[in-house]
């Protein structure tokens, strides 16, 4: 896994465990001006988000008044992963590669990633894995479960991890958006449910499977 080294959580009062904050330095100045540009970059991030999520929910013609909860940019957070080169010490002479994030789809409503030049993010497509190929100045936007949940299925969750380079180290910065606190999401595919159930239900399958089984637990048997 990689170290996710800062994080910086836009709505301060919003609970989220662990807190992954360096807090041993937080007086410092570099890591103070450090936050203070990453809680600017959010902000941005934030108003990104939301100008996806109203134009993909007026593409679904979803009713505005009815779904604009489902996204609160006051969930948002920021955070910055450290992937270290894959160390000759950790190679294993079987594999031919090292993956510093397994293969997930994001628990969120949007993630929208900026990667440095080394790359390694790949999506699944049509059981096909794709390298989402750097570009300079550019951002990706992966949709999350809830997104899918949302769209009725419309748009997919997308499959995604993220491979180790041999030589160099990779940077990524990460903007997590999710529903508002008590939103429902509802849908013909699934049952009415908020994103604190549908996380109460991955820590739960967690412990007990031992994997995240994410959307299909809220499935309706009847939904096609
Ligand atoms: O580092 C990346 O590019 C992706 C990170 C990611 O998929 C995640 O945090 O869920
Ligand atoms: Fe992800």
């Amino acid at each position: 896994m990689p170290e996710p080294f800062f994080l910086c959580l836009l709505n301060p009062n919003r609970p989220l465990s662990p807190v992954l904050c360096p807090t041993s330095g937080a007086g410092h100045p570099v890591i103070a001006s450090f936050s203070h540009v990453l809680e600017e970059y959010g902000k941005h991030l934030a108003r990104i988000g939301r100008t996806l999520f109203d134009g993909m929910s007026k593409n679904l013609c979803l009713d505005p008044i009815k779904c604009q909860s489902n996204l609160s940019e006051s969930t948002g957070f920021v955070r910055v992963y450290r992937y270290p080169k894959w160390s000759s010490k950790s190679k294993n002479e079987n594999k031919s590669s090292a993956w510093g994030m397994d293969v997930h789809t994001d628990s969120s409503v949007l993630s929208i990633l900026n990667q440095d030049e080394v790359g390694g993010l790949e999506v699944l497509k049509d059981d096909h894995w794709f390298t989402v190929k750097p570009v300079p100045n550019t951002l990706v936007v992966n949709l999350g479960d809830m997104m899918q949940a949302i769209s009725d299925d419309e748009y997919t969750s997308v499959k995604h991890r993220v491979k180790v380079n041999e030589y160099k180290e990779r940077i990524s910065i990460c903007y997590f958006v999710f529903p508002g606190q008590g939103s429902v999401i509802r849908s013909s595919k699934y049952k009415p449910f908020t994103y604190s159930d549908f996380q109460g239900q991955v820590q739960q399958d967690l412990k007990t499977v031992g994997y995240k089984v994410g959307l299909d637990r809220f499935k309706l048997s009847d939904a096609s």
